[in-house]
């Protein structure tokens, strides 16, 4: 048997930037094991390349919802990514980080002091970070990450732009010091190459060679093993083969939102009822774990324009072969662009105030997999994305088969408020849409079209197209010491009541951030990493 002072379940964002810490920094010995495949087709490098995947299984795995009753039924599809990198390698590569407040709010709950705290992560930001256009005091330059501005940027999003500051809302040149109020262009992990940089290229990549780290790909955890109270190793299967292997100093789960709190309950760690009515022996009674899910959904208005000023047909045809010939020979074009360049931070309630909606433009026609009847066609669309939701959802486990993918009930649009602030964000987008130069580019409202003109309209407009921007977490939320539905321990990032057994991932959040959620995911992990070490010395 090796000796392994970590098992780390999960190559995505935060467990190659734990792994990559762990090793280079601590010199632990750490075994990496990772569900989906090391490679992905070189698209998938391309910063435009993510797109020809997000509708498709081969990266991602497509959870369906349980039937969402406020939703009159519907069950929309939320994928999670599967492969080495997660997240950061199928993403759209938005590196954002959130407002401050977002941060000095868990400081707040979890009564930590300076930890957890704005200031505090934001050197974790920074020492990750390698900008190619903005420095101190908020950029890192020397880190692994790349991160840069837009390389390419379509004529819809300049106009989207100048149209948001005539409508009165400033241009914000960084959206990631910690206020994101206005409107401007994105920065995005891609590197001076114009290639994506996942966390699996930052980090692990430099330890894959280091002969303290182990890294297995299509290995897929099942559970965690438990003994007197301590977590001291793994089952999992390779190759249709059961194995088990174990480390001296703990396991850290790092599988994402939906899959961490599933391996938990499969584990025996969770709510003590729920796992009984699955015939799972309780190990340790948890009722805050798969609870208290938060994601940022959004609700699309979708203009026809009267021109080619975005990116609709550019991935076809002859379009796509002259587009994908500039990329290979000039590292220049549509295809350095993920396709969302720009987005407007706004606040309906308040001209001043920090914002409550992100409205992305995304220069084409974009809706979820599951709606039909919506033209493809040059055009806009303006998605409102609630930056705090208030609704709250679950993961559940299906049965006691590790096989099964865990039940998800992600309640979108549950909370009465969420909808309200939804409708605010969409007669925004309309009037930017007002606003020149954009509103000489746009030929008619498609979706959800003049028709839909009153509160009412626009609400069930809301609840059918309502999608997920990507962004679930909270699911073993940190909590203070005394908090009976806190799962994790935010000063040692351990699993309440349990020993070595620690969880990193997006799922610890107690509150989802303001921003995108790969850039926390790494920090966190990165502080994390820190704690966990500290915490056995
Ligand atoms: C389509 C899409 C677009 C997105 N766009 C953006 C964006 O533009 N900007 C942004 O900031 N965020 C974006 N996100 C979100 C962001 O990428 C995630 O929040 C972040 O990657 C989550 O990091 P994580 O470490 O919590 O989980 P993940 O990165 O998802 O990592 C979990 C890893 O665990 C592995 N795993 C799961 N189960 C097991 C198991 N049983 N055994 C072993 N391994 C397992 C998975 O294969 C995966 O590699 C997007 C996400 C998706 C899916």
């Amino acid at each position: 048997m090796k000796d392994y002072d970590y098992i780390i379940v999960g190559g995505g964002s935060s467990g190659c930037v734990a792994a990559w810490r762990l090793v280079e920094e601590f010199g632990a010995r750490v075994l990496l094991l990772e569900a989906g495949a090391r490679r992905m087709s070189p698209l998938m490098h391309m910063p435009a390349g993510y797109m020809k995947y997000l509708g498709r299984d081969t990266y991602l795995d497509m959870h369906h919802m349980v039937p969402q009753p406020q939703l009159d039924g519907r069950s929309t599809i939320v994928p999670q990514a599967r492969g080495l990198g997660g997240g950061s390698s199928v993403n759209a590569m938005v590196y954002m980080r959130g407002q401050a407040a977002d941060y000095d709010n868990w400081a707040d709950m979890l009564g930590t002091g300076h930890d957890w705290s704005w200031a505090d992560m934001l050197e974790h930001f920074k020492v990750l970070e390698n900008n190619d256009h903005l420095g101190a005091p908020a950029h890192g330059n020397a880190g692994p990450l790349n991160v840069s501005a837009p390389f390419h940027r379509c004529a819809m999003t300049d106009a989207f732009v100048a149209a948001v500051q005539n409508a009165g809302e400033v241009f914000t040149p960084d959206f990631n010091g910690g206020r994101q109020r206005g409107v401007g262009y994105m920065q995005s992990t891609i590197g001076p190459d114009r290639r994506r940089c996942s966390a699996s290229d930052a980090f692990l990549s430099r330890v894959l060679d280091d002969p303290r780290l182990e890294l297995r790909t299509q290995t897929t955890v099942d559970r965690v093993l438990v003994e007197a109270g301590r977590a001291k190793g793994v089952e999992f299967r390779r190759n249709g083969r059961v194995e088990r292997l174990y480390a001296g100093s703990g396991v850290i789960l790092a599988s994402g939102t939906y899959i961490t709190p599933k391996l938990l309950m499969l584990s025996g760690i969770g709510d003590a009822d729920h796992l009984r009515s699955l015939e799972i022996a309780p190990v340790c009674d948890l009722p805050g774990v798969g609870r208290n899910l938060q994601d940022h959904c959004e609700v699309p208005v979708i203009f026809k324009s009267n021109g080619r000023y975005g990116y609709f047909g550019e991935d076809r045809g002859w379009r796509m072969l002259r587009n994908g010939l500039q990329y290979l020979l000039f590292r220049s074009g549509p295809v350095t662009s993920i396709g969302v360049e720009a987005c407007a931070f706004v606040n309906p309630d308040d001209a001043k105030a920090d914002a409550t909606l992100k409205i992305y433009c995304v220069p084409t026609v974009y809706v979820d997999r599951d709606i039909s009847g919506v033209e493809a066609c040059d055009g806009l669309t303006m998605t409102c994305c609630l930056l705090r939701p208030r609704s709250r959802g679950k993961v559940t486990l299906r049965s006691n088969r590790p096989d099964d993918m865990p039940l998800i009930d992600g309640g979108f649009l549950r909370d009465p408020h969420d909808v309200e602030t939804i409708i605010k964000g969409l007669k925004t987008a309309r009037s930017f849409a007002r606003q020149q130069p954009l509103t000489g580019l746009l030929e008619e409202e498609i979706v959800p079209g003049g028709t839909a003109a009153d509160d009412e309209a626009l609400r069930v407009h809301a609840k059918r197209m309502v999608k997920t921007n990507y962004h679930p977490v909270g699911t073993c939320r940190m909590g203070p010491d005394g908090d009976p539905s806190a799962v994790v321990d935010p000063k040692s990032m351990s699993v309440r009541g349990l020993e070595g057994l620690h969880v990193i991932d997006c799922s610890v959040m107690p509150t989802i951030v303001s921003g995108n959620t790969n850039a926390p995911a790494m920090a966190i992990a990165h502080k994390a990493a820190g704690l966990i070490h500290a915490a056995q010395r």
